[in-house]
């Protein structure tokens, strides 16, 4: 599985150029991109790069990528980034290593989103993963009740779980937030359920990443998939 993941990422490589702007995503499989990228800058590629997470601003400052912010520019040329789910429309369930709010101000600030992972995350419907939803501590129990009104309108429900950390402790994101995951099932309408959580006050983000990918690039036994946003 690792083996495909880094497939994937070289494949993604392939469209880098020099003297683009970069939203680097997290993740395992973004973590062989980062890798890749730094072979790359250290034989003499010129990128900077905007990390989506504390873990891989720390990985991008080891393997030598120049890294910036979105304070210091404004806009980015290419985003690549793993996901836990891609549906045909190239609409995502991602947060799985708890960065989405990051990665989603990231991809979103990107002209293009390529999304690399292996075969397994292909989905003909979201829903099998736990959707990951990013929220402010205070007022959680609230804030838990807009959002079991807001699967019932969707027509979805689900046990929310508060993320632990492995020692035990609740997880906190880089931005000091909380993660509620749902084990939902088939999500009917995507788009119609982002909607309803984004309008959720308590709600940071969650983890439905809908008309960002442009592109999808799967490895699997058969070889290497580019999928492009229908
Ligand atoms: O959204 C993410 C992190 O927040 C990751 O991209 C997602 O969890 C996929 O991770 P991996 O490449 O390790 O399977």
């Amino acid at each position: 599985m690792d083996a495909l993941k880094r497939q994937a990422a070289a494949h993604a490589l392939r469209e880098v150029e020099s003297g683009m702007k970069l939203g680097l995503g997290t993740g395992s499989t973004a973590k062989h991109f980062v890798d890749l990228l730094g072979e790359k800058v250290r034989a003499g590629l010129k990128v900077v790069g905007v990390p989506t997470s504390e873990a891989t601003r720390a990985q991008a400052e080891a393997c030598g990528v120049p890294l910036t912010t979105l304070d210091e520019i404004d806009h980015l040329d290419l985003t690549v980034d793993g996901a836990d789910e891609i549906n045909p429309a190239l609409d995502l369930i991602k947060g799985g290593g708890g960065a989405l709010l990051r990665e989603k101000i990231v991809a979103s600030a990107s002209d293009r989103m390529i999304v690399i992972a292996d075969e397994s995350k292909w989905v003909a419907r979201l829903g099998r993963f736990p959707l990951p939803i990013e929220v402010i501590p205070f007022g959680l129990a609230a804030t838990r009740h807009a959002i079991a009104a807001a699967f019932a309108k969707a027509g979805v429900s689900g046990q929310m779980d508060l993320r632990k950390s492995a020692d035990g402790h609740v997880f906190v994101t880089d931005g000091g937030h909380w993660i509620v995951d749902v084990r939902l099932g088939e999500i009917e309408d995507p788009p119609r359920l982002a909607g309803l959580l984004s309008a959720i006050p308590g709600v940071v983000e969650h983890g439905l990443f809908i008309g960002l990918g442009s592109t999808a690039i799967l490895a699997g036994a058969q070889g290497i998939r580019v999928i492009q946003r229908p």
